[in-house]
């Protein structure tokens, strides 16, 4: 079955604490939150072309990206999921 929001902030929560070798995730975390930051606004303008111009499928796996940029700047900034529904 395919991970859910809940699934891979977990995996990602690993990710930063055991710092495996070649993981994109700690790499995109040392970079810091002004990288992270620019590769939301690049993943949501792709969500938005895709949307636009190539239909659900394509829209769908830039929106993954998306997710999963957003939720490596939750980590980079200690936030966890409940802190972000809580707004909701
Ligand atoms: N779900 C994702 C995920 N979605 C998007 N991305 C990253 O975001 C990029 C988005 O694609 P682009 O088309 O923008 O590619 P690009 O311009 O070459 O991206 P850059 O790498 O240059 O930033 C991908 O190449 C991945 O680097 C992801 N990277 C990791 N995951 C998952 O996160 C988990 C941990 O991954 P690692 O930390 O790499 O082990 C695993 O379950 C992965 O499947």
């Amino acid at each position: 079955m395919a991970k859910d929001f809940a699934a891979l902030y977990a995996e990602l929560v690993d990710k930063a604490r055991t710092r495996p070798e070649g993981s994109g995730t700690v790499a995109r975390l040392d970079a810091g939150a002004h990288e992270i930051g620019k590769k939301i606004v690049e993943e949501a303008a792709e969500v938005w072309m895709a949307a636009e111009h190539e239909g659900r499928e394509r829209a769908a796996e830039e929106i993954s990206q998306l997710i999963y940029h957003l939720q490596v700047m939750m980590l980079a900034l200690d936030l966890e999921p409940k802190d972000i529904w809580e707004h909701l």
